[in-house]
């Protein structure tokens, strides 16, 4: 096992009866960074951290966090991680105070309870019954339970669904800090943009299985065909342009004066098209080379098809 993973999965298989969740999924997570796990709902993302935080038990594989098993050895590992699960794990009756105070307690070294409920926004409903706060009040006490407790490890299953633009912020700040702090945090998102924003490393999981693994920025890169659009007088002769372009670069005319150049993007290409428009008396009023997204690579490997 390498020494500097603070999770380690392989060949990680979880059945619900004849549903096979997770089938054969490898994943290791370097210490210090910040993972996100994407997937179409029902992938297998919360099986496998629910796993890897030792709520359940592998039916095939291996999983080792911290170094440790999170079934036979979830004591040792408890005081070091930190969860935040999709929802639940809170008394309907318990106050958010009562609560965060209650979880700082079961940690040796906790922070402050009161400045963590700030920063959260939590200080104005510390007095409220957990189930008279709203969904992202809920969201953010749970945010702030797996924090208060200075975890090594942090496991985040879809830690903003729900929440607000400022709250989304806050989290995002938040998960920053504890980066910087030397933490590594695990995260599960439906955002794509969540996984940018944070993530130094992508997993996206798809029939129990990671599919593909990398930076965004290299999962972007890879393979990646970039669109080129430009805006001018309409009804350019593009047959003319497309003979000045390499053989697979597509030219269209999406609507009058605004067109669309697909292939391969590169340097050259945006010379040859922006000399193609000089020799045509063309001024490009906005040219701008787009990059595929994390959406766009989600998208190519998981298809566009709804998942039932
Ligand atoms: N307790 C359970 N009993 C039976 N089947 C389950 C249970 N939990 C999950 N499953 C099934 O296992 C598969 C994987 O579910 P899981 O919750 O791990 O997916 P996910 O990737 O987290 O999905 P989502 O994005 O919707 O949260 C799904 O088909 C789900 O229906």
């Amino acid at each position: 096992m390498q020494t500097d993973a603070a999770v380690e999965v392989v060949g990680l298989v979880k059945r619900y009866g004849s549903k096979t969740a997770v089938d054969g999924l490898d994943l290791s997570v370097a210490t210090g960074t910040v993972t996100a796990v994407l997937g179409p709902n029902g992938a297998g993302k919360t099986t496998t951290i629910e796993t890897c935080e030792g709520y359940r038990r592998p039916d095939g594989g291996t999983v080792r966090v911290l170094g440790l098993d999170p079934v036979t050895q979830g004591a040792a590992l408890r005081p070091r991680i930190g969860v935040m699960l999709q929802s639940g794990g809170v008394y309907p009756g318990v106050r958010a105070e009562e609560m965060l105070r209650h979880t700082a307690r079961l940690y040796a070294h906790p922070v402050d309870v009161d400045l963590l409920a700030d920063r959260l926004g939590l200080g104005s409903c510390g007095r409220t019954p957990y189930r008279r706060l709203s969904g992202g009040q809920q969201q953010r006490l749970s945010l702030a339970m797996a924090l208060v407790g200075r975890p090594e490890l942090l496991f985040l299953d879809e830690p903003t669904a729900g929440l607000d633009p400022q709250a989304r912020q806050a989290t995002w700040e938040l998960v920053r800090e504890l980066r910087a702090d030397g933490a590594t945090v695990v995260l599960t998102t439906h955002q794509m943009d969540e996984a940018e924003q944070l993530a130094d490393d992508v997993a996206i999981v798809d029939r129990g299985r990671v599919i593909a693994r990398g930076s965004p920025e290299a999962l972007c890169e890879g393979g990646a065909e970039n669109t080129l659009r430009f805006t001018g007088r309409p009804g350019l002769d593009l047959l003319a342009l497309c003979k000045a372009l390499p053989a697979d670069a597509v030219a269209v005319e999406m609507t009058p004066g605004s067109y669309r150049i697909e292939g391969k993007v590169d340097p050259q290409m945006l010379a040859t098209v922006a000399s193609w428009c000089a020799q045509h008396g063309v001024l490009p009023d906005r040219i701008a080379v787009e990059r595929r997204t994390l959406e766009d690579v989600f998208l190519e490997l998981t298809g566009r098809e709804l998942r039932g």
